[in-house]
């Protein structure tokens, strides 16, 4: 099955089968702009294997692809929480919503990289990026290679909780191989498989791959609360039934120069051979 085809089967299948909250009488959080109850139609514990040498990058619809790369850029590598960074340097308005009178996110995301800590490993004061870096390197058969956005201590300073929080690295010869866990995912605005999320950490992973020197290997996505809000069933409808242009077969091309994970740039990300869809859809976010 290709990215496509993964798309629309978890599409379908939350469309089918999912739970819908609307009829569970329960109170949910989530609202649109309007004050009104974003409901969504939900499945539980879903996951997405992507086999190595296979971009998580659908053609269905267009992916706002090199946002997605500067978000994880500004999260790994500036190690930031602050929104207004993100709209000066990257350009990047969509986290805007969710910023506090201070312009960031409190300590979520980035905030959760710069932390420092004792390294269990080598007893030196470290960060989680700089640590997993460092023990992919020294220690390849550790298995305790994760990074975790989520310090319950900080939780509740936190503007959004982390929603794809938690990465886990493991070598097997030459390749690094990841899993992504995600505890809620909204299929049409990022979570879907080939979309903001699966397409941002399979960069993490092919970065994290070329400044550690190993090649990227098979990339797991699991999300434990896969949801389509109702309002975005239509959009879905339409984009499932998409005929993709025959020539997608996307390729990323990092610059292979890059030898510290410091130095990537927004430039050094170059896609090849992909022609997504150009409908347009107005896309409402729940807030
Ligand atoms: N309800 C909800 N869903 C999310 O996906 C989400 C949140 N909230 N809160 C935090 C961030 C913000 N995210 C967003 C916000 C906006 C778009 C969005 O507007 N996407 C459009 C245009 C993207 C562009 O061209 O820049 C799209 O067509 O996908 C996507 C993800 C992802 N996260
Ligand atoms: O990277 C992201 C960030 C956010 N989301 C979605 C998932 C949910 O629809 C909302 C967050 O609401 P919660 O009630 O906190 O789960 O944002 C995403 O899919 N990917």
């Amino acid at each position: 099955m290709n990215v496509n085809d993964k798309y629309i089967k978890i599409a379908k299948d939350i469309l089918n089968n999912g739970y819908d909250e609307e009829s569970l009488n329960e109170d949910v959080r989530p609202v649109w702009e309007n004050g009104e109850n974003a409901y969504t139609l939900y499945l539980p514990q879903q996951f997405v294997r992507y086999e190595k040498g296979e971009v998580p990058l659908t053609s269905l619809r267009k992916i706002a692809w090199k946002s997605a790369i500067k978000e994880i850029l500004w999260i790994y590598q500036d190690r930031s929480n602050d929104v207004d960074l993100l709209k000066e340097k990257y350009k990047v308005n969509y986290w805007d919503s969710w910023k506090n009178e201070k312009g960031n996110l409190g300590k979520a995301y980035g905030y959760q990289i710069n932390k420092e800590f004792k390294s269990p490993e080598t007893g030196k004061i470290t960060n989680q990026i700089d640590r997993l870096i460092s023990e992919l390197k020294n220690n390849p058969l550790n298995r305790r290679l994760i990074i975790n956005l989520i310090d319950v201590d900080d939780m509740s300073e936190m503007t959004l909780i982390p929603c794809a929080f938690l990465t886990m690295w493991t070598v097997t010869g030459g390749y690094l191989n990841l899993t992504l866990i995600q505890r809620s995912g909204d299929f049409l605005a990022a979570a879907a498989p080939g979309g903001i999320n699966a397409f941002q950490y399979y960069v993490l992973l092919r970065m994290i791959s070329q400044v550690t020197g190993y090649k990227a290997g098979d990339f797991v996505h699991f999300i434990q609360n896969y949801h389509i809000y109702k309002k975005h069933i239509p959009s879905i409808k339409k984009i499932i039934n998409i005929k993709p242009d025959s020539r997608n077969n996307p390729k990323l091309l990092i610059n292979e120069d890059i030898k510290e994970f410091k130095d990537f740039s927004i430039d050094d990300f170059k896609l090849e051979d992909y022609y997504p869809d150009q409908t347009k859809y107005d896309i409402d976010i729940a807030l």
